[in-house]
Order: C-alpha cells, then sequence, then structure tokens
C-alpha cells in the first residue's frame, strides 16, 4: 500500500472553501444569534405529502454555474425564476447557496422564499450545526446532508438537528456504502446524485443500482443530469417519487413549460 496521502477530491476542495466563507460569517454573527434567527423565522413547509402524492414530483434547482459545467445561466433575479418553477408545478425549489463554485448565496435564498410558497431547499455543503442554523433563519424548509461528506456521527448530529427545527433533511448518497449509511439512519427522503464525486461525470445507471437498495418506504429521489421528461420517465419506472433538476431547467428558454413537461409523470 502507498504511503502517499490520498489526493483531495473536487468535494474536499468545495468543502475547505466552505469552511472559509464560513469562518468569515461566524466572525459576523455569533452561534447564539444564528439560534435565536432560526427559533424566530416563519414555520418550515413540509415538502412530504407533495413528494408522496401520485406522480412525479419535481425539485426545481436555481444554479448559475457548477464545477462540472463552469457558467451555465445568467439569473439575475432568482425569485422569478422560482416564480416561474412554481406556476410549472414544482413542489420543491432548491437554491445552491454555496459561493465559491456555485456562484449562490443565502440572499438568493431569501429572496426565493419570499416570493413562493413552495418548500425551499438549501442545496449546500453543510459539515455544522451553525450551517443548519442559519438554513433556517433564512428560511429554508429542507436541508441537503451529503453522506460523503460527514461521518456517522456528525451525520446524525447535523439530521437531528435539522429535523428538531421542523425541516426536512435530504440525504444524499452516490454509491452502495453511502446508501447503506442514510438507510441505517432511518432518513425518510434519500437522494442518489448520479454525478461520480471524484470524476464530476454524470452515469444515469446509478440511481437505478442504489434505489434497488432503499426500502420502498422511504421517499427516493433521482438527481443531477436529467435533461427532459424522458429521463423522468425512466427513474420513476426504477422507483423515484422525486427528481432534482437544475441545469436543463435554468438553460430552457420557457422554465415553467419545463417543469410542467416533467410533472406529474407516471411510474
Ligand atoms: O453540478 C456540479 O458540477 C456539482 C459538482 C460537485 C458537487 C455538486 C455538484 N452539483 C450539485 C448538484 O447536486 C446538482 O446541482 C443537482 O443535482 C442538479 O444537477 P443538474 O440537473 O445536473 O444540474
Amino acid at each position: 500500500m502507498s504511503d502517499a496521502p490520498a489526493e483531495a477530491t473536487v468535494l474536499d476542495e468545495i468543502i475547505a472553501g466552505v469552511r472559509e466563507d464560513l469562518a468569515v460569517r461566524e466572525a459576523q454573527v455569533s452561534y447564539e444569534e444564528v439560534c435565536a434567527a432560526a427559533q424566530a423565522a416563519p414555520a418550515p413547509r413540509d415538502p412530504m405529502p407533495g413528494f408522496r402524492a401520485a406522480g412525479i414530483s419535481v425539485i426545481s434547482e436555481v444554479k448559475r454555474k457548477s464545477p462540472s459545467k463552469g457558467h451555465l445561466a445568467e439569473i439575475t433575479d432568482p425569485a422569478a425564476l422560482a416564480q416561474s418553477y412554481a406556476r410549472g408545478g414544482a413542489h420543491a425549489i432548491s437554491v445552491l447557496t454555496e459561493q465559491r463554485r456555485f456562484n449562490g448565496s443565502l440572499d438568493d435564498l431569501r429572496a426565493v422564499r419570499a416570493a413562493v410558497d413552495t418548500p425551499v431547499l438549501r442545496k449546500d455543503f453543510m459539515v455544522t450545526s451553525y450551517q443548519v442554523q442559519e438554513a433556517r433563519a433564512a428560511g429554508a424548509d429542507l436541508v441537503l446532508l451529503i453522506v460523503a461528506a460527514l461521518d456517522d456521527a456528525d451525520l446524525k448530529a447535523l439530521y437531528d438537528e435539522a429535523i428538531g427545527l421542523g425541516m426536512t433533511v435530504l440525504v444524499e448518497v452516490h454509491d452502495e456504502e453511502e446508501t447503506r449509511r442514510a438507510v441505517d439512519l432511518g432518513a425518510e427522503l434519500i437522494g442518489v446524485n448520479a454525478r461520480n464525486l471524484k470524476t464530476l461525470a454524470v452515469d444515469n445507471d446509478t440511481f437505478g443500482r442504489l434505489a434497488a437498495l432503499i426500502p420502498d418506504d422511504r421517499v427516493k429521489v433521482a438527481e443531477s443530469g436529467i435533461s427532459g421528461p424522458a429521463d423522468v420517465e425512466r427513474f420513476a419506472r426504477e422507483g423515484a417519487r422525486v427528481v432534482l433538476v437544475g441545469e436543463a431547467l435554468v438553460k430552457d428558454g420557457d422554465p415553467e413549460a419545463a417543469v410542467r413537461a416533467m410533472t406529474g409523470i407516471k411510474g
């Protein structure tokens, strides 16, 4: 076995940047203040009844830029984009709040939350309690926890904290081992992300492979690389109740129609 240090993955690099930005925010707003703001925030909206209803639900994403594709779309008014997603029937709206690689922010999330009645997901690289509290303080109804970014103890602590604040947690997996950890955690909402975090390539066979390991009483979400209704039909047949779509929607000239074409598809 080689003694060489393991090469940093894209995920490691993203999280290193997230921690630096977090240190700046923590110096500006204390943990106690952010917890108080989370308590004072409007009550969280519950996406689960919508996700469990018949037909596919769509989580539509506000995404400007990404490590895999670079610039995707000029989104000057995230609230207006979210309103068109909502008109198209989106069951939830994902807002990428990571700044360095995705050009997002918590201000985007606040603007979206104020503009729609739909539940809003903070999609970020959550590794600390502070981030969970600031998500709720900004109005998030759901948070993402990426299993690959957390050991079991931190995964459980952040999961319990978010649930304790009344939020829904989307627990994201990329391989068999992570799927087992998400199932053992008791996660009700499990997202299979088809984007390999080492190569950034999307493999559309990932969802079916990992969905088979998730009990059917959980809500299964297919994430990444979904380009249109044909992909949605495939993932619905493979057991997805929900799809999470970013690039295809932000690049579509008519996002409302693009969401409408994906919602309600039967498995
Ligand atoms: O999108 C990326 O390049 C990316 C790279 C590394 C970590 C996460 C990344 N994306 C976050 C997401 O999970 C996607 O934004 C989401 O699943 C939507 O994907 P898509 O429909 O392919 O834009």
